[in-house]
């Protein structure tokens, strides 16, 4: 198995805030990653800088064997903010195809993208509405959408079902769970929700910058002598004191 990802002693500070500290890492191809952490922990900050949008003040981050940020790896991941990075005076298509068109898709394969996430997503019906008149939860699911458009080799997802209903959300995790059982991605998603962390082939615990446990899930209950997941994340927090 190959390594997808490879996080090096990455450290980052705002102010004189040290929001991670010293973070080493791997990640292995066809698997799915889940950081899970309290709010403020440094999940996003990791995230970012994985995908290139910011840099570490020391350390290294590889993607594919390129040290990040690197525009030639862009083409290979799917990113999927917390915020919505929308235009809300579009439609929902119009959003799908400006962002199928940054990538090197023929139209045929741009055409079919856009119905495959559109369907994925649950938003076929809705896709010639303007993404003013979306919901929440409807523009989460495009956000998705475009973070699946042009077949990424590696999927960065920051909350991803987050205003998404149970459903959907179920539909959602099964298709994440067939892109890396049939085609192998590489899949990385931050949660606060206990049930998609046991989803996970491996979870870091993130708290105050650290990564203070890492493992299967089936690894982090039996660590901490836990019968579930928010057991686990309760009392990684307690060691830690
Ligand atoms: N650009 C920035 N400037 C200053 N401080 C920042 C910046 N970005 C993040 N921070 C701070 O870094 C810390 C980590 O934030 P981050 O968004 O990574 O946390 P998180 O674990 O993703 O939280 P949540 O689960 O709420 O999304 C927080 O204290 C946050 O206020």
């Amino acid at each position: 198995m190959n390594q997808a990802i490879s996080i090096q002693n990455v450290n980052k500070s705002f102010g004189k805030k040290n929001v991670l500290k010293d973070i080493k890492f791997e990640i292995m191809e066809g698997k799915i990653y889940g950081f899970i952490g309290p709010s403020g922990a440094g999940k996003t900050t990791l995230i970012k800088m994985i995908v290139g949008m910011d840099i570490p003040d020391t350390g290294s981050i590889y993607l594919l064997g390129e040290k990040m940020p690197n525009l030639n790896v862009l083409q290979q991941i799917g990113y999927m903010a917390q915020s919505d990075a929308l235009y809300k005076e579009l439609t929902g298509k119009e959003n799908l195809m400006f962002f199928a068109s940054l990538y090197q898709l023929n139209k045929k394969e741009r055409k079919n993208r856009i119905e495959y996430a559109a369907k994925l997503v649950n938003l076929t019906a809705d896709l010639n509405k303007k993404v003013s008149a979306y919901s929440g939860g409807m523009r989460r699911r495009l956000s998705l959408a475009i973070a699946l458009i042009q077949n990424p080799k590696i999927l960065i997802l920051d909350e991803p079902t987050v205003g998404i209903d149970p459903e959907l959300k179920l539909s959602i995790w099964n298709e994440l769970l067939r892109l890396k059982n049939e085609e192998g991605k590489t899949i990385i998603v931050t949660t606060h929700v206990m049930d998609e962390a046991d989803k996970c082939d491996v979870i870091s615990m993130v708290r105050e910058g650290s990564l203070i446990a890492t493992g299967t899930p089936e690894q982090l209950k039996e660590k901490y002598s836990a019968q579930s997941l928010d057991e686990v994340f309760l009392a990684a927090g307690r060691k830690d004191q």
